[in-house]
C-alpha cells in the first residue's frame, strides 16, 4: 500500500533527541521531498517550523485533535505519555490515518505492528495490506539484536537465546547522557592532583573516587550512580524478578518475527537474560548465548549473518578485531551493526555465543520510523 503522492505528515517530538537523529537522517536521505511536513510542538504552537523544512508553516498544536485528525499520516517520537493522551482520542474520533510512533505505549496491541523492515518486512506489507494503521519502532535493545543476527532468526534456526546487556546512557533520554558524564567529571575533579603525579597511591585515589560515587555524585536522573559503576535493573520491576526491559527481549522479539502462531517454522522462541546499564553514551551492547536447531559451522553462520541485511557486520572473532570494531565507541553515530565473538561453546555443538552492538538511537529508535515512512510514501 503507498498513498498519494506527497502526503501531509505531521510529525511530532521532532526536537526531541530520537526526533532530532530522525529528522537528521530525513535530510541525509533527501526524505522532505517526498511528503509535505506538518510541525507540531507540545510546548511552542504559533512558534516558527525548523529552518531546514523550506515551506514548512507554524508549529501546530500538537493537543489539537482537529488538526492532527486532517493528516493521513502523523509520526511521533514525542513519548509514552503524548501517545496515551491523544491516540485514543483521535481513534475514537475516527481518524483512520497512520500512526508511527517510537513510544511502547501501543507496542504490543493486537493490533499494531513492530516495524523493523530488513527483519520483518513481510509482516508490514501483510499488515498495511490488512488494513493495521498503527506501526510502532522496537525497543532498542531488540531492534539492535534482531538487526545483528537477524540471519539466525529469519531461517528459523534459534530455538532460543539469552542476552546480557550493557545499555548506554542514551536510553534514559538526554538528562541520562548530561548526568552521566557529569558524574565522570566529578570523579575526575575529585583525583585530579593525585592523577598528575604518578608517583601517588593509586588505592588512595580509589579511595578517595568511592567515597564521591557513594556521597558527592548527582544521581538525580539515575538514582545511583552510574560513572564508575553500573546499573542491573532497567525500566519497571514486573514484580516477578523480571524488568520491563528483559520482558521486552522475549516478547518483542517474538511479535516481530511474527513467531509463536504455531505454524511449523513458525515456533515461539524462547528469549531472555538481564539487562544492564553501563556508562556508554549511545551504543547499547549485549552478550548473547543461542542455542540453535541445527549444527552449523561458525563461517556458515557468518555467511548467514552477513548476507541477512546492509548493516550487519560481521567481526572475526580476534582479540584485535573484536576491540577496534566490536564496541560502541565504533558503532556510534552509523547504522552499521557489528556482530562478533561468534564461537562454540563448551555445552555442544548448536551452543554459540554472539556480541553485537548497535546505536540506540539509530536503528534503535529514529531509523525504523523514518524507513516505515519511506514504504508508505512508496519511496522504499
Ligand atoms: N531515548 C531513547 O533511547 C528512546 C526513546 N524512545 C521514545 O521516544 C520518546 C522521546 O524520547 P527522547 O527523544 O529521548 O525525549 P526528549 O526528552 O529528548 O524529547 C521529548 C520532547 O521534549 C520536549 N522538550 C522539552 N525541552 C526540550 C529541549 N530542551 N530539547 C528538546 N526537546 C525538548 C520536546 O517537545 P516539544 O517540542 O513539543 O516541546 C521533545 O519533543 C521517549 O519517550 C520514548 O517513548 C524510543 C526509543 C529509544
Ligand atoms: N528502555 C530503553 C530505552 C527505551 O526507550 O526503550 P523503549 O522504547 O522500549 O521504551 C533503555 O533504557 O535503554
Amino acid at each position: 500500500m503507498t498513498t498519494a503522492a506527497n502526503p501531509s505528515v505531521g510529525l511530532v517530538g521532532w526536537r526531541g533527541m530520537v526526533g532530532s537523529v530522525l529528522m537528521h537522517r530525513m535530510q541525509e536521505e533527501n526524505d522532505f521531498a517526498n511528503i509535505n511536513p506538518v510541525f507540531f510542538s507540545t510546548s511552542n504552537a504559533g512558534g516558527a517550523a525548523p529552518s531546514f523544512a523550506d515551506g514548512a508553516g507554524k508549529l501546530e498544536d500538537a493537543f489539537d485533535i482537529e488538526t492532527l485528525a486532517k493528516l493521513p499520516i502523523i509520526v511521533t517520537a514525542q513519548g509514552g505519555d503524548y501517545t496515551k493522551q491523544v491516540h485514543g482520542e483521535l481513534r475514537r474520533r475516527g481518524w483512520d490515518g497512520l500512526w508511527i510512533d517510537a513510544a511502547s505505549t501501543l507496542r504490543m496491541n493486537d493490533d499494531s505492528i513492530i516495524v523493523l523492515d530488513p527483519i520483518n518486512r513481510d509482516v508490514i506489507d501483510a499488515g498495511l495490506s490488512g488494513g493495521v494503521k498503527d506501526f510502532i519502532g522496537g525497543n532498542c535493545t531488540v531492534s539492535c539484536m534482531l538487526m545483528g543476527l537477524g540471519g539466525l532468526f529469519k531461517n528459523n534456526l534459534v530455538e532460543w537465546g539469552t542476552s546480557m546487556t550493557y545499555q548506554a546512557a542514551s536510553g534514559g533520554g538526554a538528562r541520562h547522557m548530561r548526568e552521566l558524564l557529569n558524574q565522570f567529571g566529578t570523579l575526575n575533579n575529585e583525583v585530579s592532583s593525585e592523577l598528575e603525579d604518578p608517583a601517588s597511591a593509586i588505592l588512595e585515589i580509589d579511595r578517595k573516587v568511592l567515597a564521591t560515587q557513594r556521597t558527592g555524585v548527582d544521581a538525580t536522573q539515575f538514582g545511583v550512580p552510574l560513572a564508575g559503576s553500573l546499573i542491573p535493573w532497567i525500566d519497571a520491576d514486573l514484580g516477578n524478578g523480571q524488568s520491563k526491559e528483559e520482558w521486552k527481549a522475549g516478547v518483542e522479539t517474538n511479535k516481530i518475527l511474527g513467531t509463536g502462531k504455531g505454524t511449523a517454522g513458525k515456533e515461539h522462541i524462547a528469549m531472555d537474560g538481564l539487562c544492564v546499564r553501563i556508562g556508554a553514551m549511545r551504543s547499547h551492547s549485549q552478550a548473547l548465548t543461542l542455542k540453535l536447531r541445527e549444527d552449523l559451522s561458525v563461517t556458515e553462520i557468518e555467511n548467514l549473518l552477513a548476507k541477512d541485511n546492509e548493516w550487519a557486520k560481521v567481526v572475526p572473532n580476534t582479540k584485535e578485531a573484536s576491540m577496534a570494531e566490536l564496541t560502541p565507541v565504533a558503532a556510534s553515530g552509523t547504522l552499521d551493526i557489528p556482530v562478533g565473538r561468534i564461537r562454540k561453546l563448551e555445552m555442544g555443538p548448536e551452543y554459540i555465543s554472539a556480541f553485537t552492538v548497535g546505536d540506540q538511537l539509530l536503528w534503535g529508535a529514529a531509523e525504523p520510523l523514518r524507513r516505515m515512512l519511506n514504504i508508505v510514501t512508496g519511496k522504499l
